[in-house]
């Protein structure tokens, strides 16, 4: 991480622990927001108004924040309007790395070789963690904002009145339940297999794997009445937050974070619904297996000889093509 601009060496995985050996994360420091008009977002600065070509988006197909930003980029046809550079999956004593990967982009915007030189290039004197996605201002040379929650939201309606979409992921009157649906999907199963994973006690990891299997439960029995979404028939918010989650899980979650009660492909109802997720237009490239199982696998804390597992073999159809 970086310590008053500096990269200290040794990236751990594990941030901060609670008194319990749990794992906390960081809050995102950048909290700017892309507006139609360059107001003032719910936080930071005004000034970014929303134009084509201006921003652009650093991610990891690994990471399931950054993913989520693909997901709505490709869901509200900005592939034009925002440019993105994928990092390498493999994690290095610097961090996120440029390059050097099938599939992975150099930094040709800035030509640095690590994430966290966007940081210090921003922020001389950044302490914290250079965590993707990062969205960038190419007109100011600036960081917008590296929290996905907040570039979800404002990618969904701030290019609207450029692009004609029409999708709206947070329809005003499902706002309160999305939330909900949104808070207990990150406490227990996307931040979940996280605690699950970097757990320092046994305790934490017990607690963070029934909370992952309890969520996974809920979601199972919401969706076997039938309904394509978790809310409906309508795909929102909350769909992509989990299908992030979903998709990582059988290949790196159940065998390396420990979550191993079962697969998501032995949830019919789920694997239906991850499947039919990856169908909609332009998912399937926001998706890479591969960088997916060689980063998670590449975490040294958790895997110290950095070997891949060659299975489960997964029944998600063309999966293999990703
Ligand atoms: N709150 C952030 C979290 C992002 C995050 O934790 N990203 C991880 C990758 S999955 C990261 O970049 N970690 C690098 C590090 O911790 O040094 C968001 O949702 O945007």
């Amino acid at each position: 991480m970086l310590v008053n601009g500096t990269w200290t060496k040794d990236w751990t995985p594990v941030q901060a622990k609670d008194d319990k050996g749990r794992f906390v994360r960081q809050i995102s420091e950048f909290r700017h927001w892309i507006t139609k008009d360059g107001e003032p977002g719910p936080t930071g600065d005004g000034g970014f108004k929303a134009e084509k070509g201006r921003y652009h988006l650093y991610v990891a197909y690994i990471c399931p924040w950054a993913s989520r930003t693909l997901m709505v980029r490709a869901l509200k046809q900005l592939e034009e309007y925002i440019t993105v550079t994928v990092v390498n999956p493999v994690m290095t004593d610097q961090g996120w790395q440029f390059d050097g990967f099938p599939g992975s982009h150099a930094d040709e915007l800035n030509g640095h070789q690590y994430i966290h030189q966007l940081y210090t290039q921003v922020a001389p004197e950044f302490t914290g963690r250079a965590t993707v996605p990062v969205l960038w201002d190419k007109k100011t040379a600036t960081i917008v904002n590296n929290e996905s929650a907040d570039i979800i939201r404002m990618l969904n309606t701030a290019f609207d009145h450029l692009t004609g979409s029409v999708l709206d992921l947070y329809p005003e009157p499902q706002q309160q339940e999305i939330d909900q649906l949104n808070a207990s999907i990150y406490e227990q199963l996307n931040n979940g297999v996280y605690k699950a994973g970097f757990a320092s006690s046994q305790f934490a990891y017990e607690e963070a794997y029934q909370g992952v299997f309890n969520m996974l439960d809920i979601l199972e029995h919401q969706l076997s009445d039938g309904r394509s979404y978790l809310l409906g028939e309508q795909i929102t918010e909350s769909d992509i937050r989990t299908f992030v989650t979903l998709i990582r899980f059988d290949a790196a979650y159940y065998g390396l974070f420990k979550c191993n009660r079962n697969l998501i492909m032995q949830m019919p109802f789920l694997s239906k619904y991850v499947q039919r997720i990856l169908e909609v237009d332009g998912i399937r490239d926001t998706v890479s297996i591969d960088h997916i199982k060689q980063g998670y696998y590449s975490i040294k804390a958790l895997n110290p000889n950095g070997i891949v597992p060659v299975g489960p073999a997964l029944h998600i159809q063309n999966i293999d093509a990703l």
